[in-house]
């Protein structure tokens, strides 16, 4: 059995969906289907997700939502003309955002996760409703009588280990399932999503709850490539990768695959393979424990912006004991989580997201640090960018870190940090945002590179 997701650009309109359809039921053995909202059908395009946000903080806000609300059902309604399906379907997707919108708003965060999730929700009935009418034994599930359970963090769900179980059910079932992708349920019953590109993370848990031989992901490019390929043009594609690979390369910023969905894949031992709807005979990228094919030490490179760092500076910070506990304790205390903490004798950088760290919380850190840790110096930088060079091949191969570094010397890209993850998979620099581009491609350059 063979669990398949397929994301937002793959289900973004009826010709797409079509494709769909032709994947699915051209092998037997795919019946378990996770779809997302419709994404984008060109660059500029809005995903119906970021439809349904708008939707829902403008109907928060001023109660009125009309245009946003027709342009998300109006994707629908395009859809369903393209396949050919009666106006029933956009009946009820109409009914459902419209009850959605007219509930309870005590609590917003809860109200935007149900508004959020509609966009997959309605897209499976209506993907389900295309099956059907193709003559095929397929069937909308629910993952709330599915049993997806998660813990209640809205918009950051995790999954509970009782969903497992529950979700074995799913294999007695007949005919094709269609699963929406991106929200399960609390243990009393509540909507919740994961975080943003979560559907995969949708796909991963069916896929160790049923015991699936595979888990494919289709997207909309041939292959996970070395590196983005906004970035560089025509990377090198990547043919396998290690779980511990692709979930450095995908936290650090390669989008095709949200790197929390490694997980429930990896622990059961599933095989994942991302592909192509657009071009489902390439061979596409498969995720295992152990690959076969060696690479040189590098197999990726991945970037994202949006850091800062916060730099404590004191002389003998070595010989204090508790140091850095009572620095991330400080931080702990204001809910902020950290990335990365790259130190020396003297020194430690905490490196964090800096969309959590507001000018009023800076000076309450700051000054905490100052008064009980009674630091020598301390700096914080913002709009900082991390590249991390992803590879197991690196924990064999000397000489790799001075190798990037020169390459990122010689492009007159300025190296604000340096950190080589313990497991020796990653390593990662630390640049200023505006260098991001310019680093990402001499590093690229030179482990890739012909010239
Ligand atoms: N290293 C990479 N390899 C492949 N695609 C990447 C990489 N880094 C970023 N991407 C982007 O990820 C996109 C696919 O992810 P996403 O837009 O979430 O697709 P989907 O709609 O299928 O969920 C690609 O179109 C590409 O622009
Ligand atoms: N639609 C959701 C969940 C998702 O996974 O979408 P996609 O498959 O388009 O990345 C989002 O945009 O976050």
């Amino acid at each position: 059995m063979k669990v398949v997701k397929f994301g937002g650009t793959s289900v973004a309109s009826g010709q797409q969906i079509k494709k769909v359809f032709d994947i699915v039921t051209s092998d037997p053995k795919r019946k378990i289907v996770v779809v997302s909202a419709p994404g984008k059908r060109f660059k500029e395009d809005v995903k119906v997700t970021d439809l349904l946000i708008k939707c829902g903080e403008e109907y928060l806000n001023n109660g009125s939502v009309k245009e946003t609300y027709e342009a998300v059902v109006n994707r629908y309604v395009e859809i369903a003309k393209e396949l050919g399906l009666s106006n029933d379907i956009i009946d009820r997707i109409s009914a459902d955002l419209q009850e959605i919108l007219h509930g309870d708003k005590s609590n917003p965060a809860r109200f935007m996760d149900a508004v959020k999730a509609s966009g997959e929700d309605n897209n499976a009935k209506l993907i389900t409703a295309y099956f059907q009418s193709r003559g095929v034994e397929a069937h909308y599930v629910n993952p709330k009588e599915a049993g997806l359970i998660v813990s209640d963090e809205p918009g950051n769900a995790q999954v509970l280990p009782e969903a497992y179980e529950n979700l074995k059910k799913l294999r007695d079932r007949s005919g094709i399932l269609i699963f929406p992708g991106f929200f399960g349920y609390s243990k009393d019953g509540k909507l919740v999503t994961f975080s943003r590109g979560g559907s995969d993370i949708t796909g991963s848990i069916l896929a160790n709850g049923v015991g699936a031989e595979i888990y494919e992901n289709f997207t909309d490019v041939d292959a996970v490539y070395s590196v983005n390929p906004n970035f560089v043009e025509n990377p090198k594609e990547i043919r396998e990768l290690t779980y511990k690979e692709m979930r450095e390369l995908s936290y650090a910023g390669f989008a095709v695959f949200h790197d929390e969905a490694l997980i429930p894949a990896f622990r059961a031992g599933i095989p994942v393979n991302i592909k192509n709807t657009n071009n489902p005979s390439a061979p596409g990228t498969k995720i295992v424990h152990e690959r076969t094919d060696s690479n040189g030490p590098v197999v990726g490179i991945a970037s994202d912006t949006g850091f800062c760092s916060i730099y404590v500076n004191k002389y003998l910070m070595n010989r204090e004991i508790g140091f850095g506990r009572r620095l991330l304790q400080i931080l702990e205390d204001f809910g902020l989580s950290y990335e990365h903490t790259p130190s020396g004798i003297d020194d430690i950088s905490v490196i964090l997201r800096q969309d959590q760290f507001d000018s009023e919380t800076e000076r309450k850190v700051v000054e905490r640090i100052k008064k009980e840790l009674e630091v020598d110096n301390i700096e914080v930088a913002y709009d900082l960018a991390v590249i991390m060079i992803v590879g197991e091949g690196m924990r064999k191969n000397v000489g790799t870190m001075a190798r990037a570094a020169t390459a990122l010397a010689k492009s007159g890209v300025n190296l604000e940090m340096i950190n080589q993850g313990s497991s020796e998979v990653s390593m990662m620099f630390g640049v200023k945002g505006t260098d991001e581009k310019k680093a990402v491609q001499a590093l690229y350059e030179e482990f890739f590179g012909t010239t």
